[in-house]
């Protein structure tokens, strides 16, 4: 089984929130068939169960803050191997959010073959968030967590970017442009594998 997903081109998208990552994502499983894994929405899955592991994940999230890394790694890990007999690909869509995470990722399951850099500015990313807020039903699309989750971003997920990037295979894109025009970038990373 763990065979499988080393075969499997593993895909890194990371940017900040609201940069528009998820939208991508979905553009990228209609036109490539990928697996689109968003650990976010892992967590808020498990949230939503009402277990008590999400009811303290919830607690972390509201906060802004980052959930213990060995969980957020076996979700990803037990979701892909559930994919692995019709996965040409994964999206790791909001993984790693720092180094560490990158690292572990590595050792237990597998090396990214790309990390998609999406984009964005900082008053982009507030605006847009504030905007999903309207509708999204996430308890951090606020202003307050908003704020918490772009520092966190810049401080601890930023440097993942430049840890890739010796590796040689972080590909930017221009997440301000009109969406489909962030996808003909992606798509040119993706064809180019
Ligand atoms: N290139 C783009 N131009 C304008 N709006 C965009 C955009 N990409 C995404 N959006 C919108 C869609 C969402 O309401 C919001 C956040 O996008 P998202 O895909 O949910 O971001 P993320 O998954 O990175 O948090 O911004
Ligand atoms: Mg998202």
């Amino acid at each position: 089984m763990a065979d499988k997903i080393k075969d499997a081109k593993i895909i890194f998208v990371v940017g900040g929130p609201g940069s528009g990552k998820g939208t991508q994502c979905e553009k990228v499983v209609a036109k490539y068939g990928y697996t689109h894994l968003s650990s976010g929405d892992l967590l808020r899955a498990e949230v939503a169960s009402g277990s008590e592991r999400g009811k303290q994940l919830q607690a972390i999230m509201q906060k802004g803050e980052l959930v213990p890394l060995d969980t957020v790694l076996d979700m990803i890990k037990d979701a892909m191997i559930a994919k692995a007999d019709v996965s040409k690909g994964y999206l790791i869509d909001g993984y790693p959010r720092e180094v560490k995470q990158g690292e572990e990722f590595e050792k237990k399951i597998g090396k990214p073959c790309l990390l998609l850099y999406v984009d964005a500015k900082g008053e982009t990313m507030v605006k847009r968030l504030m905007k999903r807020g309207e509708t999204s039903g996430r308890s951090d699309d606020n202003e307050e967590t908003i704020k918490k989750r772009l520092d966190l971003y810049y401080q601890a997920t930023e440097p993942v970017i430049t840890f890739y990037e010796s590796r040689g295979i972080v590909r930017k894109v221009d997440s301000e442009l009109p969406v489909d025009e962030v996808f003909n970038q992606v798509s040119k990373a993706i064809d180019a594998l």
